[in-house]
């Protein structure tokens, strides 16, 4: 793309007031540049790659690496050391660094093909990881990567969220990753075509706000909601979580401290936006919610979730205490099954 369109112009007068930053989002957007491939750790960490300083916010277990690296390449890659993402996805999973631990059980609502899932099993440690992945054949990629990773206990549901939200349990975090008109693939060279068409916003913006208040449903008292895109537009992004308040009064928007300097300017809600001019990665939005009722957590247990349909379980394997089993000469049992 040499010339921008009218669409993409418009939306960058609506995301800034300030010409100069319209102009370096429109640049980011038509003249992609590469970005540097990104690692998040799943065991300890080994040092084959050169990595670039890392930034304030970044957690010690995601390396961003030298240009010319090729993670994807390496074995540790085959072995399951680590998952290679964009750096915009650590900074939408960032959000879940507000949530208060310990935390017992994350339900991922949009799980393929496993980024937030892995991250947030990382970062939080929940005694269970719910992936569930509507669409079934990106179900495949979801267990391969989950299996590699060993990430464990896990579970794999292919449901649609209405399905779910019929199912009486809730979870201390719930992730909805949603599927979004992609603009963010454009500062990557990807095309995306009819990604600015105003028909195409509306309806992704109607299926995020189903997935989002399904979702809803599923949260604990006092449990997260975590919501987050690769797109820009008002429509998928601050607007989602503006109506998710309106029809969802318990839950409260909650500051992401971590982020402070990515907050958005387009709504009074604590959001937060990366752009790709900032040359980090191609852009992501987040935000998170918590429910603020009072009352009991349902607890998912393991029969509850055959009746619902388990596609695949990862059993424990304590991988994430390698550095300890390996001290005491340990090898992780890995252990995996279809249903
Ligand atoms: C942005 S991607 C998720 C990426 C994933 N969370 C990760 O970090 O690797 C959105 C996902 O939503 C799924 N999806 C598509 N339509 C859906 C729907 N109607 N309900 C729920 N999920 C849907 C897509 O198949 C896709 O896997």
């Amino acid at each position: 793309m040499d010339q921008p369109s009218n669409l993409l112009i418009k939306l960058s007068r609506r995301l800034f007031d300030d010409a100069t930053e319209q102009e370096k989002f429109i640049d980011a957007l038509i003249r992609p540049q590469p970005f540097h491939p990104c690692i998040a750790w799943c065991r300890e960490k080994r040092s084959p790659f050169k990595i670039e300083p890392p930034i304030s916010w970044q957690p010690r277990f995601v390396d961003r690496l030298s240009f010319g690296e090729k993670p994807g390449q390496h074995p540790l890659h085959n072995e399951g050391y680590y998952y290679c993402l964009d750096f915009s996805s650590v900074f939408a999973a960032m959000s879940l660094y507000a949530v208060r631990s310990p935390i017992n059980t994350i339900f991922d609502m949009c799980a393929a093909p496993g980024g937030k899932s892995i991250f947030a099993w990382r970062a939080l440690q929940p005694q269970l990881l719910v992936c569930n992945e509507a669409i079934s054949k990106r179900i495949g990629m979801l267990i391969s990567n989950l299996k590699r990773c060993h990430i464990s206990p896990a579970i794999v549901l292919n449901k649609d969220p209405g399905d779910l939200s019929q199912i009486n349990f809730s979870h201390q975090l719930v992730i909805v990753d949603a599927p979004c008109s992609g603009q963010s693939l454009l500062a990557k060279g990807s095309k995306v075509p009819g990604c600015f068409h105003p028909n195409t916003i509306n309806k992704n913006a109607n299926r995020q706000k189903r997935i989002i208040a399904n979702s809803a449903q599923l949260v604990a008292p006092q449990g997260y909601l975590a919501y987050m895109t690769c797109t820009y537009s008002v429509e998928e992004n601050e607007q989602v979580c503006e109506w998710l308040l309106e029809k969802f009064p318990q839950f409260q928007a909650v500051n992401v401290s971590k982020l402070v300097e990515y907050q958005s300017q387009l709504t009074n809600l604590p959001c937060y936006r990366l752009f790709p001019q900032s040359k980090l990665g191609t852009g992501a939005f987040t935000a998170l919610f918590q429910n603020t009722e009072v009352g009991e957590t349902k607890h998912v247990d393991f029969e509850m979730l055959l009746q619902v349909g388990i596609r695949y379980k990862l059993e424990d394997t304590n991988h994430r205490d390698t550095e300890n089993a390996e001290k005491e000469g340990e090898e992780g049992l890995f252990m995996g099954n279809d249903f």
